[in-house]
């Protein structure tokens, strides 16, 4: 058994600030621009690490931006886990992919009822939620089974990588559709309709209504589809390609959707699954990895075990915890910080807090963070509560507009915010882990394809403050490894409640 620093176990609060990363003060650095006297103090006084939250440390490909999916699973699990990415790309390399016999049955049974495939999901090389590349596995696949017509329903994206960037990655989607002798381009639409994830379902429908019926503005080149947009290639609407032809999908067609991750697309695919149904079109559906879709969705490339992390151990040992976060990053300290587990452990309590009227970041860089306050320091407070998990949205989420002055504003708002649970956790007694989920807000702007700089919301491969603040009068104050990882998140906040890591943790407690 290792040998543990003795210290006092007591209730605590495991504080997520969504994508707060590490970088040197620069003009681009959105948290050391913000004026943010709480958090200065804190890593100057308290104990305090940097953890790895990208790459190989949470389980992605080396040098891959982390993300809120893995950087909570990884929280969760006390462990770095092979997500998503990592695992279709592994199959790509072991060729398996493209051999897959779900895949060849699909295509099989597509090209001799001369249907047509669809491939629909995100093209940049973000690595968020998905990868351009893993098309040409796809497409080569297509040709094998000599599927003649292949449509590609491209998103573009302008949040996972610079704005302003999506004609470059649709020509080389059309080089690895000429590369592969199969598919073409048929309708574009930004991830804005695509990939919403607020539950706005009039945005899906159009995307829906694009794809499966080809209703959609018309434009005779990707230039002019997305040229169109007046809010960047998030927002690029609807548009069919005229010189594609035809691209609906009909009774007998096959649909592979290549996003890796589930969150943002999975509304897509249940509407699309809804329409197809409803207007009597049997359509056969995969997916790249697993979906959380109502209708399960046959997978490509398995997801991995997330089982036996912080929530496991949290109900085995009847320590009860409370979950908070705005709507944006509640399943992240529910369901991906319990290992993609949506069950609601006796001894857990779930609050999604929800706000008024349709977010608009940059207007509102605060969102909903006094009610996300609020309702930390009510469970702060409480004595049968023995760990809060609170997830605070606002750096990352406004971080992702690519507006620095609304970021400043987001991380000074956080800043408070900190303040008033630091006091609430004093006064109750609790210590305090504060840690980014990956790093977003500390690099606001970035290279793009074409060699310019350009104002950059997206994710970061820095890595992230983590600090402990120890409950009052809770002996000395320890000082941590000078590097750690999100995998160390689980271990150390057991160990602060007085607990031994899980058996299947590989990170360990920094104290
Ligand atoms: O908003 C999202 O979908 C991604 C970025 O594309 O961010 P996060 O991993 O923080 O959810
Ligand atoms: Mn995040
Ligand atoms: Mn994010």
């Amino acid at each position: 058994m290792s040998a543990r620093a003795p210290v006092a176990a007591g209730p605590g609060v495991l504080l997520v600030l969504d994508g707060w990363g590490h970088a040197p003060p620069a003009e681009d650095n959105a948290l050391s621009s913000a004026r943010t006297p709480v958090l200065d103090e804190l890593l100057a006084t308290c104990p305090s690490t940097l953890a790895d939250a990208s790459g190989e440390a949470v389980g992605l490909l080396p040098g891959t931006v982390g993300n809120s999916e893995i950087g909570h699973m990884v929280i969760g699990a006390g462990r770095p886990l092979p997500y998503d990415s990592l695992l279709v790309q592994r199959a790509i390399d072991a060729g398996t992919l493209r051999t897959d016999s779900r895949l060849g049955a699909t295509l099989g049974r597509t090209a001799a009822s001369s249907g047509a495939l669809h491939l629909i999901g995100l093209c940049s090389d973000g690595q968020i939620h998905a990868h351009v590349e893993h098309l040409s596995e796809l497409l080569a696949a297509a040709a094998a089974h000599r599927v003649d017509r292949v449509f590609l329903h491209a998103i573009t994206d302008g949040r996972d990588v610079a704005d302003g960037t999506s004609e470059t990655y649709l020509a080389r989607v059309a080089e690895l559709a000429g590369q592969a002798g199969a598919g073409r381009i048929a309708t574009v639409v930004g991830r804005g309709y695509a990939m919403d994830k607020a539950g706005d379902l009039e945005l899906t429908e159009q995307a829906v209504a694009l794809v499966a019926d080809g209703r959609g503005t018309r434009a005779g080149s990707v230039r002019e589809a997305v040229s169109a947009s007046a809010r960047g290639d998030e927002w690029v609407p609807p548009t069919v390609l005229a010189p594609a032809g035809d691209a609906t999908v009909r009774d007998g067609d096959a649909v592979v959707w290549f996003n890796f991750r589930s969150d943002r697309i999975q509304q897509f695919a249940d509407l699309l699954a809804d329409r197809l149904t409803a207007t009597g079109r049997r359509v056969d559906m995969l997916s790249l990895a697993q979906y959380d879709t109502r209708t399960a969705i046959p997978a490509l490339v398995p997801r991995a075990d997330a089982s036996g992390g912080l929530a496991d151990e949290l109900a085995a040992a009847g320590l009860r915890s409370v979950r908070i976060a705005e709507a944006e990053k509640f399943e992240h300290v529910t369901y991906y910080v319990n290992g993609r587990d949506d069950t609601v452990r006796a001894v857990e309590e779930h609050v999604r807090v929800t706000g008024d009227g349709k977010p608009d970041y940059v207007a509102r860089p605060g969102m909903n963070l006094d009610r996300v306050t609020r309702a930390v320091t009510d469970a702060v407070a409480r004595a049968d509560v023995d760990l809060v998990v609170a997830n605070l949205a606002n750096i990352d989420v406004v971080g992702h507009t690519g507006n620095l002055a609304a970021t400043v504003t987001a991380c000074e708002a956080t800043d408070t915010a900190v303040r008033d649970i630091l006091d609430a956790a004093r006064a109750a007694g609790r210590w305090v882990l504060a840690v980014g989920d990956h790093g977003n807000a500390e690099k606001m702007t970035k290279r793009a394809p074409d060699g310019g700089t350009r104002p950059y919301g997206g994710h970061t491969t820095n890595p992230v403050p983590l600090v402990i603040v120890p409950a009052p009068g809770g002996g000395s104050a320890p000082v941590l490894p000078e590097r750690a990882t999100l995998a160390d998140v689980a271990p150390t906040v057991l160990h602060l409640l007085g607990h031994e890591p899980g058996s299947v943790m590989t990170g360990r407690s920094l104290l």
